[in-house]
């Protein structure tokens, strides 16, 4: 394919993700904080977006607004076009049960089941009928062996590592085939084996044709994304664009970025 096919193919990609003019105000706080404000976003299906910036310049927020974990105090937010701030709080939950996947830092699973049931639960209770049941079965056990992780389905969440855990996370959220995969610091608990092992996962993940937007404070985590944005003080002050993930490019990648963020004032 040649570069100008490769343009021309990435902007006609259907959007799945987009937010006009997207505001935050948490008004718990007295005086209210405008966190974020005149987000203007859009991520093509197979995208691989990471958001960076300082610590409380809204990355979080950002996301949550997005996921539909929160709603906007202003402008819209639309997931496979469908506008989140017009649905009501159940059709918001199905959206986040059926249509988003959310990994944390810390990832929260019941200690009371094993790996593989915690994997497995929400695409059960998002089933209808034994079929569909059988098939997301099918789907979280075909991703546990994906990640390397079929061999610790029946331990303790207190047995595995947190690198395990991390990719059990990405399993439980894949298993419910979301248009989305938000990830909010993935890496920010673990060590440098870990964080690879959790990149791997991921840009396997955007590989097979997921879309991702990703949190992250670490340059070599951001450089797996095809396109970084910088916030500052809520707003989205710049923005970086990459070709698809190239193992070779990694070390000038994450030296492009880190140069990048200094310039940000980072
Ligand atoms: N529920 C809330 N109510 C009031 N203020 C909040 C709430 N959540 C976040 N904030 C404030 O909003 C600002 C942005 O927080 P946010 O967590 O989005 O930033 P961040 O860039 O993700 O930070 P970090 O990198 O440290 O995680 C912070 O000042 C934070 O204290």
């Amino acid at each position: 394919m040649t570069g100008a096919t490769t343009a021309q193919a990435v902007t006609q990609a259907p959007t799945a993700l987009e937010c006009r003019d997207l505001a935050k105000t948490y008004y718990s706080t007295d005086p209210p904080s405008e966190v974020v404000s005149g987000i203007d976003l859009a991520v093509r299906r197979g995208g691989f977006l990471a958001v960076m910036g300082a610590s409380g310049s809204g990355k979080s927020t950002l996301l949550y607004n997005l996921s539909g974990m929160d709603r906007p105090t202003g402008g819209r937010a639309l997931l496979e076009g469908r506008d989140l701030t017009s649905l009501g709080d159940r059709e918001m939950s199905r959206v986040r049960l059926t249509r988003v996947g959310l990994v944390f830092q810390q990832a929260s699973f019941l200690r009371t089941l094993n790996v593989r049931d915690n994997i497995l639960l929400p695409a059960l209770k998002a089933a209808s009928g034994k079929r569909q049941a059988a098939e997301a079965a099918a789907r979280g056990d075909g991703l546990m062996e994906r990640f390397g992780i079929a061999h610790v389905g029946r331990h303790g969440i207190t047995q595995v590592s947190g690198g395990q855990l991390q990719r059990a996370s990405i399993c439980r959220s894949l298993a419910c085939e979301p248009s989305v995969l938000f990830a909010d610091e993935p890496t920010g608990a673990l060590n440098s084996s870990m964080t690879k092992e959790v990149m791997d996962a991921l840009t396997d993940v955007h590989a097979g044709g997921a879309t991702i937007v990703m949190v992250t404070h670490d340059p070599a985590c951001a450089a797996r994304a095809d396109r970084v944005v910088f916030l500052r003080d809520g707003r989205l002050v710049d923005s970086r664009e990459f070709g698809a993930w190239n193992e070779e490019e990694a070390g000038r990648r994450e030296d492009d970025l880190i140069t990048w963020l200094r310039e940000q004032g980072l």
